[in-house]
């Protein structure tokens, strides 16, 4: 499976809607110059994960423009397309920072509501509800498990989603600078822990006040890094991902097998 990473850049002086069609013309652009078959977004790459002023004014619903536009793209262009999240309005409830998964025929496959907010008593945290539901997406060459940006600080989830089947976890970002060498860390860690492939796509540039890491990456399920993006600037990362590596690393180090569940908690 040929996967392309886009690492966006978000600025706040481009619209909403610029960005949509720039976004929506570069992955028709990526998808026939590097003949992927899947192609990878960001985390809130319309309004940044970090525009809290925005959320509320260019929520969504489900289906709404960049749905419709994202879907065309994966149409037009014969990709799967995760196209990174969106900020969801849910008619009945709150926000949600919602991950879309579209098939090369334009049809939703998945669509995972970030079950991780970030910002503690700020931001995200009390702007968007949290999900409660783990997604995985079956395409014909590997099961994908999502997860979004802080999520990846949190590795119960992604043992969830191997209990599930996933082979190559997908997590859009939008992390900032300060904490790169985090970021670097967790997706190499969730990739040797779970022996799966990681693709985590984040955003370049900075967005109300607060530069990105970029430094998207892909690691194998040994924990090698295939490839990994800059720190500052757009960029496109392609991988050919040699699939039948998670099961032979699962054969050769078997560490999955050796987990201990139900272990008692200690006496205090
Ligand atoms: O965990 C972090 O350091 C960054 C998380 C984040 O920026 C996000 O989830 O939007």
């Amino acid at each position: 499976m040929r996967a392309s990473l886009l690492q966006i850049a978000v600025e706040d002086d481009e619209s909403v809607k610029s960005r949509r069609q720039r976004v929506s013309s570069l992955v028709r652009e990526v998808a026939e110059r590097e003949g992927s078959g899947l192609i990878v977004l960001p985390e809130l790459w319309t309004t940044g994960a970090f525009g809290y002023e925005a959320f509320a004014a260019e929520a969504e619903p489900l289906e709404g423009p960049t749905y419709e536009a994202m879907a065309a793209a994966a149409r037009d262009a014969g990709v799967w397309l995760h196209a990174g999240s969106i900020p969801e309005r849910d008619p009945d409830g709150p926000l949600y920072n919602t991950s879309l998964v579209f098939s090369p025929a334009g049809e939703l496959a998945g669509a995972y509501r970030k079950i991780h907010r970030f910002g503690f008593d700020k931001g995200e945290a009390v702007l968007m509800g949290a999900g409660d539901e783990l997604v995985t997406v079956r395409t014909p060459e590997a099961v994908l498990g999502l997860a979004t940006c802080y999520d990846l600080r949190f590795p119960e989830l992604f043992r969830g989603l191997v209990d599930a089947g996933a082979e190559v976890f997908v997590v859009p970002a939008g992390w900032p600078a300060r904490r790169r060498a985090h970021w670097s860390l967790f997706a190499r860690a969730r990739a040797v822990e779970d022996q799966v492939f990681v693709l985590a796509c984040g955003t370049a540039g900075a967005h109300a006040g607060v530069e990105q890491a970029g430094a998207s990456v892909v690691v194998d399920p040994w924990g090698e890094v295939l490839a990994e993006a800059g720190p500052s600037s757009a960029e496109v990362l392609t991988v050919d991902l040699d699939l039948a590596k998670v099961a032979e690393t699962r054969e050769q180090f078997p560490a999955l097998k050796d987990r201990r569940m139900g272990v008692a908690a200690p006496r205090l």
